[in-house]
C-alpha cells in the first residue's frame, strides 16, 4: 500500500480553504506542498504565508517541496508555516549535511530531492541522515507534466542501496504520476506518491486518491 501526497499545486487556489477541506476527508497521508521561487526553477507557485493557510485547515501532516535558491533562510519560516517534512534539492545546496542538520533541529523530519538527471549515488554519505529522498519524475517548476520512464530504474537503484545499507527513509516521487504508473513505481520500491494534476483534474478526487493508495 502505497502512501499519498496529493500537490495543492494543482488545487483551485480560489478555493483553497475547500481544496483542503476535501483531502482532510480523504485517504491522503499528506499534503504536498510545493514552493517555486522564480530562480532554482522557472516558476513562482507561492510562499510560507499561503502555506501557513493551509495548515490552518490542514488536518494531515505538510510534505513541502522546496524548490527554491539557498533554502537554509527560510527553514524556520516553513517550520513555523505548518511543515511536518522538508524537502530540499541536492541541486541548490552545497552545504547538504548543515541544511539536513538544520532542517532536523528544528524538529522537522528532512528530505531530500533529486532532479531527473541527478544519480541517486549522490546521496550515498548523507542516506542516514535522512527521512525521504524525493525522486523527481518531470524537472521541477511545473505541474502536468510528462512522466520520465528512467525514473523507475532511479527507484528500482535507491531501494537495493536502502536494502544493502539497511536504512528505512521513504522514498517518494513526483511528477506525472497517475493510475498507469504508480503500481510499477511501487513495485520498484516507491512508498510515496506526490500527485497533483491527475487528483485534482479527475472527476472525483476522492476516489483517484482511494485508488491510488491500493497502489
Ligand atoms: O514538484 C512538483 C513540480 O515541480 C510536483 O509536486 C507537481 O506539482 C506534481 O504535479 P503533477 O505532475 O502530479 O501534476
Ligand atoms: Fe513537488
Amino acid at each position: 500500500m502505497a502512501l499519498i501526497a496529493p500537490s495543492i499545486l494543482a488545487a483551485d487556489f480560489a478555493n483553497l480553504q475547500r481544496d483542503v477541506e476535501m483531502l482532510n476527508t480523504s485517504e491522503a497521508d499528506y499534503i504536498h506542498v510545493d514552493i517555486m521561487d522564480g530562480m532554482f526553477v522557472p516558476n513562482i507557485s507561492f510562499g510560507f504565508p499561503v502555506c501557513e493557510a493551509i495548515n490552518r485547515y490542514a488536518t494531515k501532516p505538510l510534505d513541502v517541496h522546496l524548490m527554491i535558491e539557498q533554502p537554509d533562510r527560510y527553514l524556520e519560516n516553513f517550520k513555523k508555516a505548518g511543515a511536518s517534512i522538508i524537502t530540499v534539492h541536492y541541486e541548490a545546496c552545497p552545504h547538504l549535511h548543515r541544511t539536513v542538520q538544520l532542517i532536523r533541529e528544528l524538529g522537522v523530519l528532512p528530505s531530500v530531492a533529486l532532479n531527473p538527471h541527478t544519480p541517486v549515488e549522490m546521496l550515498s554519505e548523507i542516506l542516514p541522515d535522512l527521512s525521504q529522498v524525493l525522486i523527481m519524475s518531470v524537472n521541477p517548476g511545473f505541474g502536468g507534466q510528462k512522466f520520465i520512464e528512467n525514473t523507475y530504474r532511479k527507484i528500482y537503484k535507491l531501494n537495493c542501496i536502502r536494502e544493502e545499507l539497511g536504512l528505512d527513509f521513504k522514498i517518494e516521487v513526483d511528477g506525472g504520476v497517475n493510475n498507469d504508473n504508480a503500481r510499477f513505481l511501487v513495485e520498484n520500491g516507491a512508498d510515496v506518491l506526490v500527485a497533483g494534476s491527475f487528483v485534482f483534474n479527475s472527476t472525483n478526487p476522492l476516489e483517484t486518491i482511494a485508488e491510488l493508495r491500493k497502489n
